[in-house]
């Protein structure tokens, strides 16, 4: 069975998932970093495949994502890397990336790879919806892909049904600001208590400027997740030991 499903279907609530850039702060470090989130019992793992022009993304991000480009990582290199620890990760995998990076690879070849790689769903924030339900779908479904939406205050209410229904994995609430990495949480109190009366029926995490215990607290309080990126990114920015890192920064926000 698919690990983000698997999850999903027995974890309602109070979920954390992080999210780290691959390749990122050494080629290397990624299966470490892995390893240690599922240590230390984190839910599910986005990993960022890095991108030369990150629209969506805040500081943070576009920094770890230049300097893991830098260091060498590209998309064969993770698959290979995922490859290699697969038997060891039961914590669900979901990859984020931008649309021009599925299309690049070839559709079918990437998700057949990432099936491969023990990779259990896609955020891709820039697919077109419709392009993704007429072109893609079939072939998520083919190699058990889950999709991943994201919502904003933004998103009309007929878009967030259609969301809903199209989502295989969860939906991904953005808290509010434009970018990510925001360093204060910075919530939309109306459209977050709002969720509750959209009549979503899949599992929705919020992200976007999460970094501290409250934050997370506040996130579960309205939905069935939180999501970090940049906050984490931060706390391993500049280490000599990555594991120890990566659980001094879980016990701050657990
Ligand atoms: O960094 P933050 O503010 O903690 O937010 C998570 C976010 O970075 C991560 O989920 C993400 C990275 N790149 C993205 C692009 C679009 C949507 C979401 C993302």
């Amino acid at each position: 069975m698919n690990a983000l499903d698997l999850k999903l279907q027995t974890k309602k609530e109070n979920l954390i998932t992080i999210y780290t850039t691959a390749g990122y702060p050494n080629l290397l470090d990624t299966p470490i970093i892995l390893k240690q989130l599922q240590n230390n019992k984190v839910d599910i793992i986005e990993v960022g495949i890095p991108y030369s022009d990150p629209l969506a993304d805040g500081p943070t991000i576009q920094a770890t994502s230049e300097k893991a480009l830098a260091n060498g990582m590209k998309l064969n290199v993770l698959f290979e890397q995922l490859k290699s620890v697969k038997d060891e990760i039961h914590t669900p995998i979901v990859l984020m990336g931008y649309y021009n990076q599925l299309l690049k690879y070839g559709p079918e070849e990437f998700l057949k790879q990432c099936q491969e790689a023990g990779v259990s769903g896609l955020i891709l924030p820039d697919m077109p919806f419709q392009i993704y339900l007429d072109q893609h779908k079939a072939l998520f479904e083919k190699y058990d892909q889950k999709v991943v939406f994201l919502i904003t205050p933004q998103t009309s209410a007929e878009r967030v049904k259609e969301i809903n229904d199209a989502t295989s994995g969860f939906i991904y609430v953005v808290s509010n600001s434009a970018t990510t990495g925001a360093t204060e949480a910075n919530y939309n109190e109306e459209f977050l208590t709002s969720l509750k009366d959209l009549g979503l029926t899949k599992p929705y995490q919020i992200g976007f400027g999460i970094s501290t215990k409250t934050d997370v607290e506040k996130a579960w309080s309205y939905a069935n997740g939180a999501i970090i990126g940049s906050a984490f990114l931060r706390a391993i920015s500049d280490t000599s030991n990555i594991k120890e890192s990566v659980d001094q920064f879980i016990n701050t926000i657990k």
